[in-house]
């Protein structure tokens, strides 16, 4: 199937101006999102979603903080030993021992974060820019002399002054030879215009490739990722199902499908996205809403008979891409907003053919159902209320029976 076949494309950003994408993913499901209060994941469950990712292409997983237990460092070395092609990182605060974690875990690159925020400064480290930047200085050397790549990280980078991380962005970057340098929106403050121009102003200012983590607070979590990468940002950051601290993380599955719909990245399987998505589900406990972008069980679920009736004829009327490119499946559902269109060719779609009068009858016994009950009706139902249609069709002169379902 073509790519136009499987996907209605935004034809608008052909008269928008955006910096051509030049973009990676970096998955932090095993990081940030076991951060989600009361996940915790088994070194099995990693290894599967790490084996998962993998295969989808993404380049950058986060496998895990070393430092949290020895289990979180035994399974970050387990997922760095696995041969995957995705390179693997972990998180490390600007500390020695944190490197030396990493270190043991065999991973490619690692983390090396410090907040340079006033807020994060001076109610958290109780330390000055000064020094707290010297510490990173420190362990980014360390780490560099030991061989490890580094991505040096600036959490509440969206309330750190721009000046202030320019500065230190520079200076990290003609000391040291660092691969990444990371804003972090660590408490979702940013929209997309102000993404835009944090990461803009960094852009000109370095020459390193810059990552982008954007939290969920306000709900702009992927469209700031997006809006980051428009600006230059090199590294996405993403969790599966948007799992992550307080309101989670840009979400991987709309990431990945936007860098399609919308910019034509066709290179990773998104086909596996919904698989993946009931595996995180399942191992994390948190079930995505069901009306979740791109994973979420009413994704391409539909009732509404204007709607069906089209879908029938062609489903990309109603749908931005279709089920099959991201591994789900079309529901179509008979309810209180079921059109007699829909529901012929919902019922030959079972193998059932009915009158004209009949289908009347059954799109009448569907609404009465329907609102009696305010739910939707399943299949059995379904096939019930066929039987009755048929069976009062066939003793009009009975008068009329009351049905049940
Ligand atoms: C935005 C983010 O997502 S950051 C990552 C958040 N993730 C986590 O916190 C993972 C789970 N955390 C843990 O298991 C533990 O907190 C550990 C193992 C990391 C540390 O545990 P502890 O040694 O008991 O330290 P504790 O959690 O009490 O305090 C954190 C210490 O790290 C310091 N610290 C925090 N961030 C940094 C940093 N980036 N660089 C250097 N030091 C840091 C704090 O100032 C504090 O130091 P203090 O003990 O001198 O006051
Ligand atoms: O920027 C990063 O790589 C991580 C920082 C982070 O997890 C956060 O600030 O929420």
């Amino acid at each position: 199937m073509s790519e136009s076949e499987q996907y209605s494309r935004n034809e608008l950003m052909d008269f928008i101006e955006y910096r051509p994408l030049d973009i990676e993913i970096c998955d932090v499901t095993l990081r940030d999102g076991e951060q989600t209060p009361g996940v915790v994941f088994t070194k099995e469950q990693k290894l599967a979603m790490a084996s998962e990712l993998d295969s989808m292409g993404v380049e950058v997983i986060e496998a895990g903080f070393p430092v949290v237990s020895a289990n979180e460092k035994e399974t970050v070395k387990e997922i760095a030993n696995q041969g995957f092609n995705s390179r693997i990182c972990c998180l490390s605060r600007a500390v020695k021992g944190d490197v030396d974690a990493a270190l043991e875990c065999d991973v490619d690159i690692v983390s090396i974060f410090i907040a340079m925020s006033d807020m994060h400064l001076k109610y958290k480290y109780h330390r000055s820019l000064e020094e707290m930047l010297g510490c990173a200085k420190e362990t980014i050397e360390y780490a560099t002399d030991h061989g490890l790549k580094v991505r040096f990280a600036a959490e509440d980078a969206s309330r750190t002054p721009i000046d202030r991380l320019k500065k230190a962005f520079k200076e990290v970057e003609n000391e040291y030879k660092v691969q990444y340098l990371s804003l972090a929106d660590t408490i979702g403050i940013l929209n997309p215009t102000t993404t835009h121009y944090l990461v803009s102003e960094i852009f000109k200012e370095v020459n390193t490739s810059i990552c982008i983590h954007c939290h969920d607070d306000l709900g702009m979590a992927t469209a700031n990722t997006l809006a980051a990468a428009e600006a230059g940002a090199k590294q996405l950051h993403t969790t599966v199902n948007a799992i992550g601290e307080r309101a989670g993380n840009a979400s991987l599955e709309e990431v990945m499908v936007a860098l399609r719909v919308q910019y034509g990245i066709d290179r990773y399987d998104t086909t596996k996205l919904t698989s993946l998505s009931r595996m995180v589900s399942e191992y994390s406990g948190i079930t995505p809403p069901v009306n979740k972008a791109v994973v979420g069980q009413n994704a391409f679920t539909h009732e509404s008979g204007i709607h069906v009736a089209a879908i029938l004829e062609e489903p990309r009327t109603y749908e931005l891409f279709l089920p099959e490119m991201v591994g789900g499946k079309r529901n179509l559902v008979v309810g209180k907003h079921t059109g007699t269109k829909a529901l012929k060719g919902i019922i030959n779609s079972i193998g059932f053919c009915l009158e004209r009068e009949e289908l009347c009858a059954l799109i009448d016994k569907v609404k009465v159902c329907t609102e009696e009950k305010h739910k939707s009706i399943s299949r059995d139902q379904l096939e019930r209320l066929i039987t009755q249609v048929r069976q009062e069709s066939k003793t009009t002169e009975k008068g009329e029976e009351k049905f049940s379902i």
